[in-house]
């Protein structure tokens, strides 16, 4: 399936899934797209495998998290976040390293404070290696950040080739 890409969302300094200046993190990138998903690239490396070869469960669970909790922020346009009550996984196969991957995220529901949303990491050959479903609270950005906080650490990154489409 092919996703026209609407825009591309900001990355942190330091988080462990986005953060540019962190040199654990996944440094994902995020981009929402024309269907109301959200999907992010990402090349895992080996300091983040678990058993040889494969990522660690605990990062797939954190770039799914992610994925979920970022979606809100599209549909609102930033100034909904999400923090995350509860998040469910099933993993279906080993998540190679250093190659890149694709991960696609969504809203499922969303009843008051509460919403849910799904997403999958998925592999080059288009199989899907983990699905997560997630329950979030959402949370106004002053709950959760200072401003000074997301003025200096919340920015687009614009340095790379524009992505217009991405192919899952
Ligand atoms: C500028 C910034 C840069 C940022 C830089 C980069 C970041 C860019 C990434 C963006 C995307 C991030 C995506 C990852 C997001 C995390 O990783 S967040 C980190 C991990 N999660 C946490 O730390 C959460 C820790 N837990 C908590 O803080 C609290 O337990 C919660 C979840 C806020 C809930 O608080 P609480 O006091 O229990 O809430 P409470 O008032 O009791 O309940 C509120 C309502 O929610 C319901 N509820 C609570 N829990 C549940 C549940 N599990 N199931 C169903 N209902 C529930 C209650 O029933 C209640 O409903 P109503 O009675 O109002 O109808």
């Amino acid at each position: 399936m092919k996703y026209t890409i609407k825009s591309k969302q900001n990355n942190s300094k330091m988080c462990l899934v986005c953060g540019t200046d962190n040199n654990l993190s996944l440094k994902a990138r995020f981009y929402e797209t024309e269907n109301d998903e959200v999907v992010a690239l990402f090349t895992p490396r080996d300091h983040h495998q678990s058993y040889p070869d494969r990522l660690h469960g605990g990062m797939a669970s954190a770039i799914l998290d992610e994925i979920i909790g970022r979606a809100i922020m599209s549909r609102y346009e930033d100034t909904v976040w999400g923090v995350t009550a509860e998040l469910t996984l099933r993993y279906k196969k080993p998540v190679p390293l250093n190659q890149e991957l694709k991960v696609v995220g969504r809203i499922t529901s969303e009843r008051g404070a509460i919403f849910e949303g799904s997403g999958e990491i998925i592999l080059p050959d288009g199989q899907v290696a983990v699905s997560a479903t997630g329950k979030y609270l959402k949370m106004a950005i002053d709950k959760i950040s200072s401003k000074e906080f997301a003025d200096n650490e919340w920015f687009l990154v614009d340095d790379e080739t524009p992505v217009d489409e991405v192919e899952v």
